[in-house]
């Protein structure tokens, strides 16, 4: 039995855009949306950037965003959705972890992804030294994203264990029972 099996994750952000009293630029996807109503949050509110981290912490394991970044820790007051990636994807390598990639899509009318989707991924890709696809899709109208109050992203990751914790490594267990 293989113990280097992939494993997957998964991550849900939503977020709210901010209210016109409190307008804020937005973040999304790792790049600023010049002329677009921002998102609200602690960090600076990159809900896709903030869903890929929190599947990787899945697919690994440990935790969730909250575990890691939360937001009785002000120094991520404010912090942008690639260095939270970015340290992500660190924490899940010092945990013993490989990244094989992480796909996300966002739900949302504003902003129009797709002519900046290269960009996007690019951005990401470097953050998390691994791919990372982005997609994006309206609700057709429905819910929250449709009256244009927020949105919401989804992410999947995939990591793999790059080495066997010690204490379970069947070679050394056999060894000590079936040698002579
Ligand atoms: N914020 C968005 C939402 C959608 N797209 C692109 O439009 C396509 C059609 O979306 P529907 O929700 O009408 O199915 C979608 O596949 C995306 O390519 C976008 O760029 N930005
Ligand atoms: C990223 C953190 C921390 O700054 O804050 P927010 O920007 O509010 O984001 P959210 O995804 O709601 O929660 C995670 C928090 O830990």
């Amino acid at each position: 039995m293989s113990m280097f099996l992939p494993r997957t994750g998964i991550g849900i952000d939503i977020h709210a855009f901010a209210p016109d009293d409190a307008p804020a630029p937005l973040w999304l996807a790792g790049l600023l949306w010049e002329g677009e109503r921002g998102l609200s949050g602690h960090s600076d509110g990159d809900a896709v950037a903030h869903a890929a981290a929190d599947a990787l912490f899945s697919a690994a394991g440990v935790g969730d965003l909250g575990t890691h970044f939360g937001t009785d820790r002000p120094e991520y007051a404010g912090a942008s959705g690639v260095r939270l990636l970015t340290e992500a994807a660190r924490i899940v390598r010092d945990a013993g972890f490989e990244i094989g990639n992480i796909a996300v899509q966002f739900i949302g009318n504003r902003p129009k992804f797709s002519p900046r989707r290269a960009e996007a991924e690019a951005v990401l890709t470097e953050a998390a030294g691994a791919p990372v696809s982005v997609s994006a899709t309206t609700s057709d109208g429905l819910g929250f994203p449709g009256r244009n109050e927020g949105i919401t992203a989804m992410a999947t990751a995939l990591v793999v264990q790059r080495t066997q914790p010690e204490s379970t490594h069947p070679e050394s267990t056999r060894r000590d029972t079936l040698e002579p």
